[in-house]
């Protein structure tokens, strides 16, 4: 039997499987997440910076009024980079936009400060046009508010996203709670598994996001991933999502369409042969240097990830 849940390493079960909200558009996001939760799903992912919790939230309540509960349902939300210094501020936002009086896992967005006092509340600018960023910023400071939004019970876990082995290893000796998961962009052609094997023997549980290569799902087109997929008679995308249970971890897909949102729940175990197969694409790519990643916003900051400064 496939897993449909993890342990985390503070007691609560994660669903293996969660919907994405990211670039969801606040017009269909609202079905999505409706139909998403009445058809099996129990994890949403969303984001302050995604700007549409608002809308996230109205499926939120329409999945409840409909007879899902709160309580079996997987809320995740992120501060965003303005707020690292406001996390407690940045939370009671989501909180109020999503409708809900505490999510299931708050994590940080990414490791770095933007501008609180710039000229934009989420991608402040300077007049050059770069992102506002402060650069004496210490991620471990925000981990600590994250620590202190902790105890509130606004959250009932805190993590970080797009933190690399680096990052995680000047986090954690300071920190008095251990991350409960590391979001981070994971799919054959970015394996991370250093960042993988890193936060398994850490106890800190892996969410693989853009595991289709985000817009257009790119990797659906790979050819192991088709290979596989036809011998074991299920579709690209199942093949690509499995990938992810099968390495432990959790695995986000973003879709605002019914038909793809209800097959992205179908996760198979993948054999030895599978993954050996899937591997080998991934030591291919990288021994080429042609490794990719999707999602790597311009922050003009070194986040410690080997295949990208
Ligand atoms: N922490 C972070 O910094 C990040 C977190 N994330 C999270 O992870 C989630 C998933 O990653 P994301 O980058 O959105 O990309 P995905 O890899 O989930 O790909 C989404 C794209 O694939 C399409 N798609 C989805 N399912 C299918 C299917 N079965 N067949 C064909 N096409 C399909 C979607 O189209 P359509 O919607 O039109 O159906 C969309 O264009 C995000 O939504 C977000 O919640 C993502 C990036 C960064
Ligand atoms: O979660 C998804 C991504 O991290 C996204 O939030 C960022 O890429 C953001 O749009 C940015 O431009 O910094």
């Amino acid at each position: 039997m496939v897993t449909t849940t993890f342990k985390l390493n503070n007691g609560l079960e994660m669903p293996a499987v969660g919907l994405g909200t990211w670039q969801s558009k606040a017009g269909e996001v609202q079905t999505a997440v409706s139909y998403a939760l009445q058809n099996g799903y129990k994890l949403v992912d969303g984001a302050y910076c995604y700007a549409n919790e608002d809308e996230v939230g109205e499926g939120l309540k329409e999945a409840f009024a409909a007879g899902v509960k709160r309580e079996d349902v997987f809320v995740v939300t992120k501060v965003w980079a303005t707020y690292n210094t406001r996390v407690e501020e940045g939370l009671d936002k989501s909180l109020k936009s999503l409708g809900l009086d505490y999510v299931d896992l708050l994590l940080v967005h990414w490791p770095v400060l933007l501008n609180p006092n710039g000229n934009h509340d989420k991608f402040p600018t300077l007049p050059n046009g770069k992102r506002d960023v402060i650069f004496d910023y210490n991620h471990v400071d925000g981990w600590k508010q994250m620590e202190a939004v902790l105890k509130t019970g606004k959250t009932k876990a805190i993590g970080v996203s797009n933190y690399s082995k680096k990052y995680l290893e000047q986090l954690i000796p300071h920190a008095t709670v251990v991350p409960a998961v590391n979001q981070i962009e994971n799919h054959p052609s970015l394996p991370q598994q250093e960042i993988v094997d890193f936060c398994r023997e850490h106890g800190i549980h892996v969410m693989a996001y853009s595991p289709l290569g985000s817009t257009g799902s790119p990797l659906m087109s790979a050819e192991p991933v088709i290979k596989i997929a036809e011998k074991k008679g299920v579709s690209p995308g199942t093949v690509l999502l499995s990938y992810h249970v099968s390495r432990g971890s959790t695995v986000l897909a973003k879709s605002v369409t019914p038909t793809r949102i209800k097959a992205n729940l179908e996760i198979v175990a993948l054999d030895d042969e599978d993954l050996k197969l899937l591997n080998a694409y991934s030591d291919d790519l990288a021994s080429k240097g042609e490794l990719k990643r999707y999602v790597y916003p311009p922050f003009g900051i070194d986040f410690g990830f080997p295949d990208k400064s």
